[in-house]
């Protein structure tokens, strides 16, 4: 069956948009990073007879694996199954996902001499699967709950592609940053480009609300952080408004997650973003007061809480939820869900978000 982005069943729970928006919610919507992943035994089978990137690029598997926690929880929200990793692909670099190991690139960028290696020509429309992917989610959720997209941000990105996966200390693409700042900047806000576009496509696709993982922020100093990273994070924001408003296309939410970037929330609350996410190293008042109260907060339990009785989990989220309040706020964990996470513990928190201020 082909779907076009037309004719979407009508939304029955928009608690996730209009808290982004700031707007009153029915009950505190949740959702969880990661909520499609390892800790569920059917995503287990589905990763046993396919490979990681063939699953984001086949749209029935990616939808079927997409549905998986929306079967079992309570959720407020989708968001498409995919990965950041996508966009580096797709300028032409090779991704492999290894077992026990996580991304590899068997070629990264081994200097600036390098960066002509990227083809942004065309990468768009080499990621059309995930715009298709997005198309038919609409489709398949019937409206149950909205559909997150969502990109990898350029300092996050560029990292993986410099150090060739997870890094400890990020420091080849630090060194760029040290020793070729020109270079770095290039490479940042070519990125940035492709980003927009990405966005945009996916928007257009049919992606309800979308988020800007910028994961590796942690690595940087606040210095680095509110001048290299942050720039491009505006621009991301200011660019994509841009290119719907002039298609008369409404704008949806934005949230930007930088995670290990807490010292920066008075600074990322002038970027734009309708929401910021918070990890988990931060208290709910704490960030509140940093962010204002023109901005919604997401967040943000420590994922390794998920391992506690649950009774404590239920403590500790309940406690959580009555620090952030009902208004402009979306439950969330503070980082994504692990992979030996008991199942029952995302039904204790995900009910306990939905309860918490009953009494
Ligand atoms: C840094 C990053 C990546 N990918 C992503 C980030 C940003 C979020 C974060 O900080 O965690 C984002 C991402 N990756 C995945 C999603 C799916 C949507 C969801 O359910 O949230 C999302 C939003 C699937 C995935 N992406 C990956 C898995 C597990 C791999 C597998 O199935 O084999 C999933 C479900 C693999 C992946 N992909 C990436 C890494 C570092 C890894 C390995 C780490 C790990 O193993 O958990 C890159």
């Amino acid at each position: 069956m082909e779907f076009k982005p037309k004719d979407f069943p009508a939304l029955k729970n928009d608690n996730l948009l209009r808290a982004a928006r700031g707007e009153a919610v029915d009950r505190i919507p949740v959702w969880v990073m990661r909520q499609a992943g390892r800790y569920l035994p059917e995503f287990q089978e589905v990763r046993a007879k396919h490979d990681f990137f063939t699953v984001c690029r086949t749209p029935e598997l990616a939808c079927e694996v997409t549905m998986q926690p929306l079967r079992r929880f309570d959720l407020d929200a989708s968001i498409i199954f995919s990965d950041i990793l996508v966009i580096p692909q797709a300028l032409g670099l090779v991704v492999e996902m290894q077992k026990g190991v996580g991304p590899v690139f068997p070629e990264p960028l081994n200097g600036p001499e390098e960066l002509n290696r990227l083809n942004p020509e065309g990468a768009v429309d080499r990621l059309k699967y995930v715009g298709d992917a997005i198309t038919m989610m609409r489709h398949l959720l019937d409206g149950k709950v909205p559909l997150i997209g969502f990109t990898g941000a350029p300092w996050t990105l560029m990292g993986y592609m410099i150090e060739g996966g997870g890094s400890k200390t990020m420091s080849k693409a630090k060194s760029w940053l040290a020793d070729h700042l020109d270079k770095s900047k290039f490479l940042l806000s070519l990125l940035t480009n492709v980003t927009v576009d990405y966005l945009e496509m996916q928007v257009k696709a049919g992606a309800q609300m979308l988020q800007v993982f910028e994961s590796s922020a942690e690595h940087l100093s606040k210095k680095q952080f509110v001048e290299i990273a942050m720039p491009y994070l505006k621009d991301i924001r200011v660019k994509l408004h841009e290119k719907l408003n002039k298609q008369g296309i409404e704008i949806v939410p934005m949230v930007i997650f930088a995670k290990g970037a807490m010292h920066s929330l008075a600074e990322m609350s002038d970027l734009g973003y309708d929401v910021i996410g918070l990890d988990w190293s931060i208290d709910p008042e704490d960030a509140r007061k940093q962010v204002g109260p023109n901005v919604t907060i997401q967040g943000n339990l420590d994922p390794q809480d998920m391992y506690k009785s649950q009774e404590e989990l239920k403590e500790l989220t309940s406690k959580m939820v009555k620090k952030f309040g009902k208004h402009r706020y979306i439950a969330n964990l503070g980082h994504g869900i692990t992979p030996l996470t008991p199942i029952e513990s995302m039904t204790t928190f995900v009910n306990t978000v939905h309860t918490a201020l009953d009494d």
